[in-house]
């Protein structure tokens, strides 16, 4: 019973597999516009970096304090396997619905199809199919094409293998330009690669009749350490820029550059460098002619791990964050959303300045008031 009303509410989630003329009702966002949107050009170029450069250390660190997302370059993984996986992400979502129905999610945290936990804070449905990969693929590719799963497989592992020596040693980089020693980072929570954990999430935004009232992923600043996101062809993911002398608070459209991969900050790597790299606040947005697809593998220590501000940044400072277990942290984020971070501050650190422009779920211009707990529970509901 439970997963048929799963599968029935997976279906009003994009309705004839978002076959429309106009924006329907449930989608209908009526308010992209809470910040003005800019183009990724002068200052507000979103930094490319080059792994071969020299310098790397300080240009990754630069990066992640003014920016805390950058694209790279040279990062090793050959252009044939990004070509496959872009073709398997394709493959995946051009299914007929009532087959990705076969391996819908249970519940938001579950692997398989369907939204983002995260959509569950906001009064609206997003413009977008998902597909969540915790371990292996293997079982859901089976339901999803009995006779021809392993090349979704093998192209997914490899992947995923590659992107993680890849996020590791940038979270190397990170720790380097926090000016920690090798012995130091070996002491930290993300010390021994072999703990790291990754987990997947596959994302199709399909073209919308009108982009200017849809959305296709609600704001959020990813919960865990880095993320490493592919995609396809298409832009649409944007980053809010604080207010600064360059201008008020905007969305910077982060290009698409063939060959390369956006890298962006979470939670936790904001808490490990005491609030000096930026955990970006981030969405993506839709236009009206192309599907986009998109890959974010994620980043977390073992869930038992405490995660605090890093010794050598709080000797003779105090430390903004208190140390919790990153299960802890998570749950806080399951409830607060964007407030968990200042639910581990230590007291006597407020809001930072710029700290007001959040994604913190709002009436979006939505005549009445949305009741945050209702929302929550309707939303639940839904993956149950
Ligand atoms: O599709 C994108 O550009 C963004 C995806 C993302 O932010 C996420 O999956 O957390
Ligand atoms: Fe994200």
């Amino acid at each position: 019973m439970a997963s048929q009303a799963s599968h029935s509410e997976l279906k009003l989630h994009q309705p004839e597999n978002f076959q429309f003329n106009s924006v329907p009702d449930s989608h209908d966002w009526l308010y992209l516009y809470d910040h003005p949107f800019a183009d990724p050009i002068g200052p507000d170029s979103v930094p490319v970096i080059d792994l071969t450069y020299s310098k790397l250390i300080e240009k990754i660190g630069k990066a992640c304090e003014e920016w805390g997302v950058f694209l790279i370059t040279s990062h090793g993984i050959q252009p044939e396997l990004l070509n496959q996986l872009g073709s398997q992400i394709h493959r995946l979502f051009a299914l007929p619905t009532e087959v990705k129905l076969k391996v819908a999610k249970t519940e938001a945290r579950m692997p398989g199809y369907g939204g983002v936990p995260s959509a569950r804070f906001f009064p609206k449905f997003t413009w977008s199919e998902g597909f969540s990969i915790t371990s292996s693929p293997r079982e859901h590719a089976q339901k999803l094409w009995p006779d021809d799963y392993s090349s979704f497989c093998e192209v997914i592992e490899e992947y995923k293998k590659i992107t993680r020596q890849l996020g590791c040693r940038l979270m190397h980089i990170m720790l380097l330009s926090l000016g920690l020693t090798e012995e130091e980072i070996n002491h930290t929570a993300i010390g021994d690669s072999n703990k790291i954990l990754t987990s997947m999430h596959l994302n199709s935004y399909p073209a919308c009749p009108n982009p200017d009232r849809a959305l296709g992923l609600v704001p959020h600043t990813d919960p865990g350490l880095v993320t490493i996101l592919y995609q396809d062809g298409v832009s649409g993911l944007q980053v809010l820029r604080h207010k600064d002398g360059n201008g008020p608070a905007r969305w910077v459209t982060v290009p698409f550059i063939p060959g390369t991969l956006v890298v962006n900050m979470g939670d936790l790597m904001h808490v490990l460098s005491n609030g000096r790299f930026h955990n970006v606040l981030h969405r993506a947005v839709v236009n009206k002619t192309d599907q986009r697809l998109s890959a974010g593998q994620f980043f977390v220590p073992p869930v038992d791990v405490n995660v605090g501000p890093l010794n050598r940044l709080i000797t003779g400072s105090q430390p903004v964050y208190k140390s919790v277990p990153w299960l802890e942290y998570w749950k806080l984020r399951e409830t607060l959303y964007d407030e968990s971070l200042q639910a581990i501050k230590v007291d006597g650190h407020g809001k930072e300045e710029g700290e007001e422009s959040t994604c913190k779920p709002r009436n979006f211009g939505f005549e009445h008031h949305f009741d945050l707990d209702k929302r929550i529970g309707a939303r639940s509901n839904r993956y149950k």
